[in-house]
């Protein structure tokens, strides 16, 4: 074995994405393997993220939704994260051992047709200071995409007639390179 934590979450965490797609896949009414076509090539982004102790209140990271189909979040207990209600309100998605947090991507939501919605989150200093600062948290974010060959239209299901269907198709790869364009 041996090997770094990062480099073993590696072999784990892609078997995590096709289990995921394959739960959403089945919530939907498809087949459990639906997606795994979409899926092997693993065109992923993996981010390490720490946000340093701050004594004053900072937003560390504004809301917004994850551009892909799903991101797969490991947090530390510190705590900071928010995700938004339906209703508008954030909630905080509190940290719970050898748990990870699922929030669906933009990209999921084009690809349902807005059956699924993005998630909105963001991240702020958590509830509680150690001295005079909040301490630092660090977290890991495992951005899923479909392959980026894949032509990402309304799923099977999720619309009557052609005319429901809200967007264009697209490639992911694409999709992901007009985000990253306008973001950067
Ligand atoms: O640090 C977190 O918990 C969230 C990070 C995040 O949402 C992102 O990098 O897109
Ligand atoms: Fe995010």
């Amino acid at each position: 074995m041996g090997g770094t934590a990062v480099e073993k979450e590696g072999l784990v965490i892609p078997g995590l994405h096709f289990q995921v797609m394959s739960a959403i896949a089945v919530g939907m009414g498809l087949d459990d393997g639906f997606f795994d076509k979409h899926l092997d090539v693993g065109d992923n982004t993996l981010r390490l993220l720490h946000y340093p102790a701050v004594d004053s209140s900072v937003f560390a990271n504004n809301a917004n939704a994850d551009y892909g189909s799903i991101t797969l979040l490991f947090q530390d207990a510190r705590g900071g994260l928010q995700v938004r209600s339906p209703t508008g309100t954030f909630v905080d998605a509190t940290p719970i051992e050898g748990t990870i947090v699922v929030n669906a991507g933009d990209l999921l939501a084009r690809w349902s047709n807005d059956t699924i919605r993005s998630t909105i989150h963001r991240v702020v200093e958590p509830p509680f200071k150690q001295g005079p600062t909040h301490p630092a948290r660090y977290s890991i974010a495992y951005f899923c995409n479909p392959n980026f060959s894949s032509f990402i239209e309304a799923l099977p299901g999720t619309y009557a007639t052609e005319g429901e269907k809200k967007y264009p198709g697209i490639t992911s790869g694409d999709y992901l390179v007009q985000r990253l364009t306008a973001t950067y």
